[in-house]
């Protein structure tokens, strides 16, 4: 597998294994080259953090799993981006459709301006879910560690929840859709170290159902959590410093046995 991707040094053992698969030339925000050359597998029920130096493109890149980044005026994509062997860029593929299968996070906790329950039954109210909505609404809330908190005010607003919870209510949010993957973009960092810690326990236990991808600028967080990681670095490019994958691998080869010089200086502290 990937044999032409130098990047990539060891892989899990079955191809079969791959949920998403980005193959990009290049993605621009209008001239602007913000990532090259990326050949990218993501392995079922795994967690794989994006690390590298701000502006580096790691959230560009997740952006593209569920073309969020279409969202963006002037992007273009050259290449593919899989999502179990179909290309979702593909003129038949509709990208509302797509998110509900993957799924995402935000850095900053962005529950809707409504109550707790209807956040959380939103998706599968468009998705004109046929099952009981009240058990759908418990199961996606206890599935993120919530339930217990918010079981009495279910009515209450979801703006009124602290920070750490209102994530948790993102994420409950998320599931809610039956989400294969969850993208989370720096879900913890404006989250204290208890709220951090809380979300790092829901993202392993996610995992035994579903496939995460997680941005982080927290080397410690990437090495506790995750079981691949992939370290993204600038190039200079076309009179610009464009994003490439350096060296994409299992967590522990990264941060103890990196191949390239580059990102042991990352993971090492020592640049970024
Ligand atoms: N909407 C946009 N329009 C124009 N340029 C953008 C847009 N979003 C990102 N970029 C540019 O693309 C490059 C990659 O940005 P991106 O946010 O993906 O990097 P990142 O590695 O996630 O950075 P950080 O770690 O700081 O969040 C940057 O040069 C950024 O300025």
């Amino acid at each position: 597998m990937l044999a032409d991707s130098p990047a990539h040094t060891s892989t899990f053992a079955n191809e079969s294994d791959i949920v998403l698969h980005a193959r990009l030339k290049a993605l621009y925000y209008g001239k602007f080259l913000a990532l090259r050359q990326i050949d990218l597998p993501i392995y079922k029920n795994t967690i794989t953090a994006f690390i590298g130096p701000s502006g580096c493109g790691k959230s560009s890149l997740l952006r593209c799993f569920n073309r969020l980044n279409d969202l963006i005026p002037g992007t273009r994509l050259e290449g593919q981006v899989f999502f179990q062997n179909t290309d979702i860029y593909h003129p038949e593929i509709d990208p509302i459709a797509l998110r509900a299968c993957i799924g995402m996070v935000f850095q900053r906790p962005n529950p809707f301006p409504k109550s707790i329950y209807e956040n959380v039954s939103f998706a599968p109210r468009i998705q004109l879910f046929e099952g009981l909505l009240d058990e759908h609404v418990e199961q996606a809330l206890r599935r993120a560690y919530l339930w217990d908190e918010v079981k009495d005010k279910l009515q209450e607003s979801a703006l009124d929840l602290s920070g750490g919870q209102q994530q948790r209510l993102c994420i409950a949010r998320a599931l809610a859709a039956n989400p294969e993957v969850i993208l989370m973009d720096e879900p913890c960092s404006a989250l204290d170290p208890l709220a951090t810690r809380l979300i790092e326990e829901l993202m392993i236990d996610l995992k035994q159902q579903h496939t995460i991808v997680i941005v982080t600028h927290n080397m410690h967080q990437a090495a506790r959590i995750s079981d691949m990681a992939a370290f993204f670095n600038l190039e200079m490019q076309e009179g610009s410093r464009t994003g490439e994958l350096v060296e994409y691998d299992h967590t522990h080869v990264i941060f103890d046995h990196p191949q390239n010089e580059i990102t042991r200086q990352y993971v090492e502290g020592r640049f970024g």
